[in-house]
């Protein structure tokens, strides 16, 4: 079964989605599913941006360049492999997604939507994180949701249980291969 995942088309998926949506939680399932190579984009942020999102700052566009590219070089490296990869990655805006699609073909964004009320009472339950629920509002003021003409994102309800969105996943991903 694992050698005839490899042998189709190598992909990558971008699991993104505001802090506390799941995006980690998600992902990791999925990369194990679909034999997948795995990144934590929040292992790729430099040590400022940590610093930073852990006083409570919201991080800019400036912020978010040098991270944004290793994990790109990441992907690149693991398509170039023939790997398969799924990325945690909140991708927020429009423009960063934009950047992704340029440098990748083979690519699908995964939205965990889902609603303040909801994500903050997970963020409020998660403990040992760096992120905490008073950033969330400007996690959701800086996200500028996928609308109908990115074709490439599959949306999700964080409302499901993580196995549920993993086999709705399985299912919507094999619709659309690339
Ligand atoms: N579908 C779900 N149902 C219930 N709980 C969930 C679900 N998805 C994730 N969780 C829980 O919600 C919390 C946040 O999930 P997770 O850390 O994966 O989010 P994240 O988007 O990666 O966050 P961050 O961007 O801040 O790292 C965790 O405690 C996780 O166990
Ligand atoms: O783009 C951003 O504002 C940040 O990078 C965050 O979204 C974090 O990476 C992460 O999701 C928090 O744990």
């Amino acid at each position: 079964m694992a050698q005839e995942k490899k042998a189709a088309q190598a992909r990558c998926i971008i699991v993104m989605g505001v802090s506390g949506s799941g995006k980690s939680t998600v992902a990791q399932h999925l990369a194990d599913s679909l034999d997948a190579h795995f990144i934590d984009g929040d292992d790729l942020h430099p040590a400022d941006n940590i610093r930073k999102m852990a006083a409570g700052e919201a991080l800019t566009d400036q912020d978010r360049v040098p991270w944004l590219a290793r994990i790109q070089q990441h992907i690149g490296q693991s398509l170039a492999c023939q790997q398969s990869i799924v990325v945690v990655c909140s991708a927020l805006k429009k423009q960063y997604r934009d950047t992704f699609r340029q440098h990748t073909a083979a690519l699908t964004f995964v939205f965990l939507d889902g609603s303040f009320d909801v994500i903050a009472q997970r963020m409020r339950a998660r403990e040992n994180h760096f992120m905490k629920v008073d950033m969330l509002n400007s996690q959701f003021a800086t996200l500028e949701r996928p609308d109908a003409f990115e074709q490439d994102v599959i949306a999700i309800d964080v409302r499901e249980p993580v196995k549920v969105i993993v086999k709705q996943l399985e299912s919507r991903l094999a619709f659309s291969a690339v």
